[in-house]
């Protein structure tokens, strides 16, 4: 029991997945769950999706396996051995209290705080194999970037997580080259969360409000489904998930929070911008210089702000993608040194398809551009509107092999003025 605003209990947090990004956000949790032991549980799980890795003979591990078999080995056995993600963030320590766990549903057992970090293409399944097997009152994170298209409509992931699993999820999203904010480079992040006022229910400046321990929200505006989720209000044993709360969980002194109620302008700048960083990839592969990628860049944000605005009504900010790091900052990071960026200008100096590039080139890490530029394309159709997102349909068609990557200027001329 909770008294006079003293909380009995502490959140206990997971992070579903562990690849490139996953693995970089595990490592900043962790250091503030031990920064902060008054609201977090020491300990962060870390749902690792297992397969066998051999460590490198130049991993500074390679001479210290002796208590291990040699060979091929689990990865979370490597991960809790070595304290590092030898396969998708090699070199980088981290905190002895990330806990690599391969059983998804033991890592998120009594979790309250849930972050989902995975390819977007991975996290319906993941869904649906931990629905009800979670604290029912847990909160999310999605530092997803994609977006969930089906044949019924558009959704943020942060929404359909919620949907599914019955809990709210808000988002994080900003310019943070992965291996650049593992390696503690400074940089900024926004996070994106808004559950409704039920989570107020502790004691607030103008007393308790009494609110029923259950509300139901919907929470899609776009065209897509509209689907109701109840919610259950965070019992009072816990710390408030208030915005300062949750900022303690991510800010570190080089990583940057800032925390925003904007959550479908969070997630559809980092979702769509890598659908415009494959363009920006593909003009600098032709040697075409920095111009033409500001160009890109330009129309790429533009038609961020216009697909928000257009399908998300009363829910996005304009703001949001020209003042925050989730929009024009990732932006241009990730049209300077993203995998999508970098993929697509090899694909182009090589003369290769980018699938070829991206098997070659990332050691299982994912492009997560390709496939959104055919979700979003799937849903502009569906809603006859290919021609009012004139960059965001020349990458889908330059995928399909209907025209080249030297026909971008031409494709998006008198494009969203
Ligand atoms: N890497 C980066 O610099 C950043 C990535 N992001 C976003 O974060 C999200 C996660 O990206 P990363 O952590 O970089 O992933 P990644 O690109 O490193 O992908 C590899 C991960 O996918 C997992 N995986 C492979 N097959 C799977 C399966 N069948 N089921 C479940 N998991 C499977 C692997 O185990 C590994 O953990 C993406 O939406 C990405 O756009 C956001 C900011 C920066
Ligand atoms: O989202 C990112 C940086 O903010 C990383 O982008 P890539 O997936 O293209 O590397």
């Amino acid at each position: 029991m909770a008294t006079l605003g003293i909380t009995t209990q502490k959140h206990k947090v997971t992070v579903v997945g562990s690849g490139n990004w996953g693995s970089a956000i595990a490592k900043i949790i962790a250091e503030n769950t031990q920064a902060h032991p008054s609201t977090f549980q020491r300990d962060v799980q870390m749902w690792v999706f297992e397969e066998e890795v051999a460590l490198p003979k130049d991993s500074k591990h390679y001479n210290a396996q002796s208590s291990l078999s040699q060979g091929p080995q689990k990865l979370t056995t490597l991960i809790n051995e070595f304290h590092e993600n030898i396969k998708y963030l090699p070199g980088v320590p981290l905190p002895t209290n990330v806990i690599a766990n391969s059983s998804l549903e033991n890592a998120v057992q009594d979790s309250t705080i849930l972050i989902f970090n995975l390819p977007h293409q991975f996290i319906g399944k993941i869904c649906d194999s931990i629905k009800g097997k979670i604290v029912p009152f847990a909160r999310g994170i999605s530092c997803i970037k994609g977006v969930d298209v089906s044949d019924k409509g558009i959704q943020l992931f942060s929404e359909s997580i919620g949907l599914k699993l019955g809990i709210y999820c808000g988002a994080l999203s900003g310019a943070n080259i992965a291996n650049e904010v593992a390696q503690e480079k400074f940089s900024e992040t926004t996070v994106a969360y808004d559950p409704p006022r039920m989570d107020s229910q502790h004691p607030t400046p103008h007393g308790s409000p009494k609110l029923s321990p259950i509300d139901t929200i919907t929470q899609s505006s776009s065209p897509g489904p509209k689907q109701q989720v109840k919610l259950q209000a965070l019992p009072n044993e816990f710390p408030p998930l208030s915005h300062e709360n949750v900022k303690k969980l991510f800010h570190r002194p080089y990583f940057h929070v800032r925390m925003v109620s904007d959550v479908a302008g969070v997630s559809l700048g980092g979702a769509l911008k890598n659908v415009v960083a494959l363009a920006a990839g593909w003009v600098d592969g032709l040697g075409w210089g920095d111009n033409a990628k500001a160009a890109v860049m330009r129309v790429g944000i533009l038609e961020e702000v216009k697909f928000g605005q257009t399908f998300f009504e009363n829910k996005v900010e304009a703001a949001t993608f020209t003042q925050e790091s989730c929009g024009v900052a990732d932006m241009i990071t990730s049209c300077s040194g993203g995998r999508n960026f970098r993929c697509a200008r090899m694909s182009v100096k090589e003369n290769l398809p980018i699938g070829e590039v991206e098997e070659r080139e990332l050691n299982g890490q994912k492009l997560q551009g390709t496939s959104t530029a055919y979700d979003v394309n799937a849903f502009l159709k569906m809603q006859d509107m290919e021609d009012e997102f004139p960059l965001f349909t020349a990458v889908y068609q330059i995928l399909e092999g209907k025209h080249r990557p030297a026909d971008i200027p031409q494709l998006i001329d008198a494009s969203v003025a």
